[in-house]
């Protein structure tokens, strides 16, 4: 069962929520990078669990422990990156009724069909958000790597239970200034990731609603990178559009995404959809981006814009249908424990993550001919 992504940038993934650590091992890490150690620890606390009413109350401290992959000078030295977060506050007890009767909605279920009995079900196994975490460390080295070429990713709550946050303004080549204004926004922003503050505050709200209601509520998280140059990318199974979503739909609780205008354009016309070309100083570019910046797999360099649709949280506390899985009987079960009554703020930085591996593996893999990517100064 492999847990691994990537092509020249190898990305694995390792643990369960309730196992003694987790972690991630890169290969193909470009070498001489100086991790900024302050700022992948203010990126980890954004997924962090523990951060209020609106997430799991479980605390992690979530420091990564690097055991492999770094020089006598603190740099990346080119052999795989190992990384190492402990499991500190487990509580396995929460999911003694769940060793026989699945939650609706989790990987309870499917996991018993596959391994009879040998999976390992408290926090949610292998399958728990909790495997994120070593996913944000990767991603959040590789936003560092990107940043010294000029590519800029950011995510942030485009929906939550209907609450609409505004969206990025990604769609017109003379917005760049305004995306730029957002995104620095983004990254002031206290609370929840959204670029109107008052629309997180109404999205706390829905959330609280339906926690108390005993509930849960998905969103929809919208993220952006901008600063890739033409041409990195491939046509057919290894473009842009295969990388992001094959990661994405690493990301538990991910059940959609679509990039550019996306589903919007099975129903406009061509004349609307098309993004007409002007010639720039830097040369041609197009003026609108409904392609979400890839065209055949490619980028344009325009801004790359996708959308994921991040489901309710499958543990809610109201009673719901199952089956002893030994008896083979209905069973009204009860879930107990600490969850995320809503997952997509924090699946937030996660977005960003898997972005920014996919886009710096794919300019590594598949560059523009003789641009192959190298490391600016950071
Ligand atoms: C950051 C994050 C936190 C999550 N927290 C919870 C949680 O507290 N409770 C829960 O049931 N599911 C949570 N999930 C989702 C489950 O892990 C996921 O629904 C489950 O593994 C089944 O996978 P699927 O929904 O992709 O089919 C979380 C996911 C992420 C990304
Ligand atoms: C710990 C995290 O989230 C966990 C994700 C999760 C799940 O089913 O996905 C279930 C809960 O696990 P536990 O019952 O052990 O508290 C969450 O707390 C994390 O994301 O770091």
């Amino acid at each position: 069962m492999p847990s691994t992504f990537g092509n020249a940038l190898r990305v694995t993934v390792f643990g369960q929520s309730h196992s003694e650590a987790i972690g991630c091992v890169v290969e193909g890490l470009p070498s001489g990078f100086a991790i900024d150690r302050e700022r992948l620890s203010a990126f980890m606390a954004r997924r962090a669990p523990g951060q209020g009413s609106w997430s799991t109350p479980r605390r992690e401290a979530d420091e990564p422990e690097f055991v492999s992959g770094i020089n006598h000078d603190g740099r990346t030295c080119g052999a795989p990156l190992a990384a190492v977060i402990r499991n500190t506050n487990t509580r396995s007890r929460d999911y003694d009724n769940l060793l026989s009767v699945p939650r609706p909605g989790h990987a309870d279920f499917t996991a018993w069909e596959k391994w009879h009995g040998n999976q390992d079900v408290p926090g949610g196994g292998h399958f728990s958000g909790r495997l994120t975490a070593p996913l944000c460390v990767a991603g959040g080295i590789v936003i560092q790597m990107l940043k010294t070429r000029g590519v800029r990713v950011r995510a942030h709550l485009l929906r939550v239970a209907g609450v609409e946050d505004e969206p990025f303004r990604a769609g017109l080549r003379t917005d760049a200034e305004l995306l730029s204004q957002q995104i620095d926004a983004l990254e002031e922003r206290d609370g929840l990731p959204t670029i109107d503050p008052d629309a997180g505050e109404r999205m706390l709200d829905a959330i609280d609603a339906a926690r108390r209601d005993l509930d849960s509520v998905g969103g929809v998280v919208e993220c952006v990178a901008c600063g890739l140059p033409a041409g990195v990318g491939s046509p057919m199974f290894d473009g842009i559009e295969n990388l992001v979503a094959r990661a994405a739909f690493g990301i538990p609780a991910v059940k959609g995404i679509e990039f550019g205008s996306g589903f919007a354009a099975a129903d406009v016309r061509g004349s609307e959809n098309n993004d007409p070309f002007d010639a720039t100083p830097d040369g041609p570019a197009p003026r609108t981006n409904n392609a979400g910046g890839i065209l055949g797999g490619i980028t344009t360099g325009a801004p790359i814009l996708f959308r994921m649709a991040v489901k309710p949280t499958s543990s809610i506390s109201r009673p719901q249908d199952s089956v002893n899985l030994a008896t083979g009987k209905p069973e009204v079960l009860e879930v107990h424990g600490r969850h995320d009554p809503c997952i997509a703020p924090r699946a937030v930085p996660v977005a960003e993550a898997v972005c920014a591996l996919s886009l710096l593996d794919a300019w590594l893999s598949f560059p523009p001919e003789g641009e192959q990517f190298t490391l600016g100064t950071n």
